[in-house]
């Protein structure tokens, strides 16, 4: 069974407008219609360019956001229809590390004082209710600090950190120790889910390999599930076990990282492969580029149709500009059944039947220099 699973998601911010009374003039469908599901131990990567909805999923799973409709299952409980006390119970099973370590970490609080706060907030710690029945309130009390506190340590020593931490400042440390310790206050809470949302574009290109490197450690030493939310993909390659593609608030493609990345398929996913660049400089980047043509359309005032198709170098008249495709299997039942598209035309545009216009995109094979 899946640990999460997020069926038809929409979130809509209202646009409002007014001096005296504030009137809602339209909506920004920030996602509009998204599902996806993670099994246990699994990280599933997201992508897609700025502003196509990414963190506000991420934010609704956890209900920072306000789902405006849709179902969010996590361990059996649908999360949209969740009081706030029963969510706020949840809560410390779904995690989230932020991009920014130094904006989400109070730079006021002691690393000690912020990595407790989580467990003082959810109650976690001290004596089990059978062995605090004997227990003088100072003793229970005396037992909770000491719990916490070992909790806290070990929260540490798992991202690399030491006791020593304790009483230092987030202005103390650098970039790569200051999301090390976002991640342990994750992690102090001994999450289930944790939704790591572009953990590493604010660090050093070197320093990043080692954030993740210690993702995956944590990973295979708790059984922790992610859902790692970034642009750059060669960072959720390195991670994650399946990729879904993200544009303008819907999912467009998803498929297991190395049927993504040796087949992409949907025109928007190409685009996005063709910009990465070659790892090795010696090995000639003979590759297709596809530059898209026009804008990023306005989330609040989407396309009809295939969201993609004002820029789509494949378009083919009348139903790519009509109806909006669903995210189906590739290859219907002759297929892996794990790579989705929603592209009217995935097949054909694999095989070459249907070939992209010139007019629409520049294509430049690009020869190494
Ligand atoms: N609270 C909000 N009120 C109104 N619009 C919002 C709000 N939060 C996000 N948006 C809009 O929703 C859309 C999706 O934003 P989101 O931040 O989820 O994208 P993203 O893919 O995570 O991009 P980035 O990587 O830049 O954060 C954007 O158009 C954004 O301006």
């Amino acid at each position: 069974m899946s640990l999460l699973e997020i069926k038809d998601l929409k979130v809509h911010f209202p646009i409002k407008r007014g001096v005296v009374f504030d009137r809602t003039v339209g909506h920004v469908r920030a996602v509009d219609g998204v599902s996806l599901s993670i099994e246990p131990g699994q990280t599933y990567g997201l992508v897609g360019e700025s502003g196509c909805g990414k963190t506000t999923l991420g934010r609704a799973v956890l209900r920072l956001n306000q789902i405006t409709e849709g179902e969010v299952w996590f361990d059996g409980r649908d999360l949209a229809r969740l009081d706030s006390e029963s969510m706020r119970r949840e809560r410390a099973k779904l995690q989230m590390v932020f991009q920014d370590p130094l904006g989400s970490l109070n730079p006021r609080q002691n690393i000690g004082s912020i990595l407790l706060e989580g467990l003082q907030t959810h109650g976690i710690g001290g004596p089990s209710e059978e062995e605090a029945r004997g227990l003088s309130r100072s003793e229970r009390r005396r037992r909770t600090t000491q719990d916490q506190h070992r909790r806290v340590v070990d929260a540490l020593e798992r991202v690399g950190l030491s006791a020593k931490a304790l009483q230092r400042y987030p202005h103390e440390f650098s970039g790569g120790q200051r999301q090390r310790i976002g991640i342990a206050r994750a992690l102090v809470l001994e999450p289930d889910l944790i939704i790591c949302d572009e953990p590493v574009s604010a660090l050093d290109v070197s320093i990043q390999a080692q954030v993740l490197n210690l993702l995956e450690e944590l990973q295979g030493e708790l059984g922790l599930t992610y859902l790692v939310i970034a642009h750059d993909l060669a960072v959720v390659r390195h991670v994650s076990d399946v990729v879904g593609v993200m544009y303008l608030g819907s999912m467009v493609e998803e498929a297991t990282s190395d049927e993504l990345y040796e087949t992409p398929v949907h025109p928007y996913t190409r685009s996005l492969m063709s910009a990465v660049p070659v790892p090795d400089p010696t090995v000639e980047d003979t590759r297709e580029r596809i530059l898209l043509a026009g804008d990023l359309p306005s989330p609040a005032k989407p396309p009809t149709g295939c969201r993609f198709h004002t820029r789509c170098p494949w378009r083919q008249e009348e139903l790519c500009d009509t109806e909006r495709p669903e995210l189906r299997p590739l290859h219907g039942d002759q297929g892996s059944g794990t790579h989705r598209v929603a592209c009217h035309y995935a097949e054909q545009i694999l095989s070459g039947e249907i070939q992209p216009s010139e007019e629409r995109a520049e294509r430049i094979v690009h020869a190494a220099s």
